[in-house]
């Protein structure tokens, strides 16, 4: 099935943004390993959230919905317990697989982790020479670097150097499992990691559960042991999944309100609306909600994205309309995300009737070269869906394949625009 999107203008919006994806993978796992039982508050219910989910439940938390859709967890004290041949798949949740791939350090008995097969190229070798090298005997099932891969051993702590210039989840993962190691862990970093911003994301909710993470910016960190204190946790909006909200009024004109977004929220994605105010246009925070406003007349700029790599695809969509080239640095780990993420970047500039120039580690948007309009395939990339609707809302000749996968963060995406009058 393919979706076609009529083209919209002056559009007038007040939309909810979903719960955070990257706050409740984290919350679920400090929840699960805390000593006692745990109230997560709006959590976002997806697929990928799901599979941390089940995840949790095979290692031995018990973690009950409610009729409100608040999760109780019953945390373990960090002391998993796994039938023999445990298997979990993480289908394509990159997340969990990292995340999941040091905490299952430990439990009693080996476990397996495998994946969709994208997830099966997507790399985890630094993230298991680190752990291999502090008490893990992590084997690789197939491919050496990549999943499925057999966990076994423990989580000893101690001096760990984490290469992280690829994904911010390996050095995420071992910091979240490091309260229930068994020294204090300290854990450095011999490059710059990629998306920073998510550091501070897993530092905020280990303190949240009672573990404070020492730290001198992003290159060294320190966490005790001790465990984690069970906590009620509300999740805040998610500002990656309203960033198309505010694409859509950017590129179409109108304005656009998203609400439940903290204001002071740590995540890196909220750069996106200084980029917006860049293009030209205007933004406006009132108290938990961000307001776009926007005449369609747009600037090109140049902006460097390593730490918010989840926003480029929106802004490949928004690009194309701008009165002037784009160009994006910092895009060097686009290539392994849930598709080929420069692939697809071009995909959505095309569609939107720009050309790229693509390098290494950057690109450039020049708007106005193409035709422009057409049918995608998102390759079952939940981003490319969503950036190509900001697109096809513009233009109205551009058909999505396969809208569904956006099920992996934002399942109710497509009834938000709906509701919000805006399909
Ligand atoms: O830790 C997280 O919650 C995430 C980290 C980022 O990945 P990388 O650190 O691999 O860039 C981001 O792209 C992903 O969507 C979520
Ligand atoms: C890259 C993403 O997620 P993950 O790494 O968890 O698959 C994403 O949500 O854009």
């Amino acid at each position: 099935m393919s979706l076609h999107l009529l083209a919209v203008s002056g559009i007038r919006a007040c939309i909810t943004a979903p719960p955070s994806k990257s706050y409740t993978h984290r919350a679920l796992i400090a929840a699960a390993c805390a000593d006692g039982t745990s109230v997560i508050h709006d959590p976002l219910e997806s697929e990928d959230t799901m599979v941390t989910i089940t995840a949790l439940r095979q290692l031995g938390a018990e973690i009950t919905v409610t009729g409100t859709g608040d999760l109780v967890v019953k945390g373990t004290g960090g002391n998993f317990s796994v039938s023999p041949g445990c298997t979990i798949d993480c289908r394509s949740s990159g997340t969990s697989m990292r995340l999941l791939l040091s905490l299952s350090l430990l439990a009693d008995g080996p476990v397996r982790l495998t994946g969709s097969p994208r997830m099966q190229t997507r790399p985890v070798a630094p993230l298991v020479n680190a752990l291999n090298s502090a008490g893990g005997k992590i084997r690789y099932l197939k491919e050496f670097g990549f999943p499925p891969v057999c966990v076994d051993g423990f989580f000893r702590g101690g001096k760990m150097e984490i290469d992280a210039s690829l994904s911010s989840q390996f050095l995420s993962s071992a910091l979240m499992t490091a309260p229930c190691g068994e020294r204090e862990t300290v854990i450095t970093t011999p490059d710059k990691p990629a998306s920073r911003a998510y550091l501070d994301i897993t530092a905020e909710v280990m303190a949240t559960f009672g573990v404070p993470v020492g730290r001198d910016g992003y290159r060294h960190f320190s966490v005790s042991p001790g465990g984690y204190h069970p906590a009620e946790y509300t999740v805040e909006g998610d500002y990656t999944s309203a960033s198309y909200f505010f694409a859509i009024a950017a590129v179409c004109g109108g304005t656009v309100e998203v609400t439940h977004l903290n204001p002071l929220s740590c995540q890196g994605d909220r750069v996106f609306l200084t980029l917006l105010a860049e293009m030209g246009c205007r933004v406006t925070e009132g108290v938990g909600s961000v307001t776009v406003t926007s005449d369609g007349r747009l600037r090109g700029i140049t902006v460097a994205m390593e730490d918010a790599p989840d926003v480029v695809l929106t802004l490949a969509a928004v690009a194309p309309f701008a009165d002037g080239p784009t160009t994006i640095t910092g895009i060097h780990n686009l290539r392994v995300k849930e598709s080929d993420r420069i692939a697809a970047l071009v995909h959505i500039a095309a569609l939107g009737g720009a050309v790229t120039n693509v390098s290494d580690n950057s690109v450039t948007i020049i708007p106005g070269r193409l035709p422009g309009g057409g049918l995608i395939d998102p390759e079952d990339d939940h981003r490319t869906a969503m950036s190509a609707a900001v697109v096809a809302l513009k233009r109205g000749d551009v058909g999505i394949m396969h809208p569904e996968c956006v099920n992996k963060s934002y399942p109710g995406f497509w009834d938000a625009l709906r509701e919000g009058g805006i399909l």
